[in-house]
């Protein structure tokens, strides 16, 4: 099985509600949609959405990366010699995590049907049964209270809760919350950087004081500040969770290092795709750090490749954080995972088992 070529689509999904972080606000889902085509008809499926503020790339960059960088080196490669690829991937340009993490989710979808194995069995196996929480988007404190309310209705059981706008309403919302969904979820926060290291302390220490018990708090601080991370995590019992501080294995190493944070979150939109993301696991694995698999605001196509990922990994891998279909109107993407809400839960079918894509725009529109 070799690569022939490379094609792009484009895939917008509109969500159930807008997406608000401390970093953005998004009413639809755009992925950029990669096919690699096979000289045995196969075509392998990956995506990426641009997710600008955090990882630095646009569509047009991960277009751009793909189309100038690691196609020439993918065309006539084997699908067979995976490391091989994945190596060919990495080193073709400096960065570029999305476009590197699309291509890989479409090549590991290959090597999958080349296999005729769903994909978390050629990375180790596991229970196919896996549960995610769900986002609460920032907002008013009663919208962010009904909303949390209804997920809990729809059998979520954790929920991670946007915050890091404003440090007073951040504990008046957390508080309300806490107080309305009482014992029936799971709570965690996501301040997306928007608090400053001092602020984060003195937010947690406040909910812990007032009873709030917290399964995590996610990247409280600036991104780029490691320091400030490690001063947080060394002064609250609550759990600190890197998420964009660690993109790839080596900021792991890092972060370890240091003590800057008690959890990881992976994504493969982070890590460049399945190669580091594993490797990840496995790092943290060695290290007795437990990891949080997430994703971006994206489709259910590199949503269901992160879900194999957990299904392997789910020894360090103990919390999931993959509600992108979820918190979609509906899912265009008929593949191998189903998911159900909380509930997802993989089949047997070869790689990510893509059967279909309704509403993939094509190639040119991608200009406009
Ligand atoms: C969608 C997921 N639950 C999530 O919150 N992911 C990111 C934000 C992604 C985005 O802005 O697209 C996170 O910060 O964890
Ligand atoms: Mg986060």
């Amino acid at each position: 099985m070799k690569i022939t070529d490379i094609r792009f689509g484009m895939l917008r999904v509109p969500l159930k509600t807008p997406f608000k972080t401390a970093l953005r606000s998004v009413e639809q889902v755009e992925d950029v949609v990669v096919m690699v085509h096979t000289d045995t008809g196969h075509v392998g499926h990956g995506s990426a959405p641009a997710t600008a503020v955090i990882t630095g790339d646009t569509h047009g960059s991960i277009m751009a990366a793909i189309s100038g960088h690691i196609v020439p080196r993918l065309v006539g490669q084997h699908i067979a010699n995976l490391n091989h690829l994945t190596q060919l991937v990495q080193g073709a340009i400096e960065r570029n995590t999305s476009a590197k993490a699309a291509v890989e989710i479409a090549l590991y979808d290959l090597w999958g049907q080349l296999h005729g194995a769903p994909l978390y069995r050629l990375l180790g196996g596991g229970d196919p049964a896996i549960t995610t929480d769900i986002t609460i988007s920032v907002d008013y404190i009663d919208k962010m209270v009904s909303d949390a309310l209804a997920a809990v209705d729809r059998g979520f059981e954790s929920l991670k809760i946007k915050v890091g706008k404003d440090i007073g309403l951040d504990i008046e919302r957390t508080k309300a919350i806490h107080a309305a969904v009482g014992g029936r979820a799971l709570l965690r926060l996501d301040a997306n950087q928007g608090w400053t290291p001092k602020q984060a302390v003195f937010a947690l220490q406040a909910l812990e004081d007032a009873g709030v018990k917290l399964d995590l708090v996610e990247q409280p601080v600036k991104a780029r500040d490691l320091e400030g991370m490690r001063y947080v995590t060394e002064r609250v019992n609550t759990p600190v969770m890197a998420d964009e501080s660690v993109f790839g294995p080596r900021e792991v190493i890092e972060l370890i290092r240091m003590g800057a944070a008690d959890i990881v979150n992976i994504k493969l939109m982070k890590s460049g795709g399945i190669s580091n993301a594993v490797r990840i696991a496995d790092l943290c694995s060695l290290y007795g750090i437990e990891c949080m698999i997430g994703c971006m605001l994206e489709s259910s196509i590199g949503v269901a490749a992160a879900v194999h990922v957990a299904v392997a990994k789910a020894d360090v891998i103990t919390r999931v954080d993959l509600d992108g279909p979820s918190l979609c109107r509906h899912d265009p993407v008929a593949s191998g995972v189903r998911f159900n809400d909380a509930e997802i839960r993989v089949t047997d079918a070869p790689g990510l088992g893509i059967r279909g894509i309704e509403d993939l725009a094509a190639a040119h529109d991608l200009a406009a």
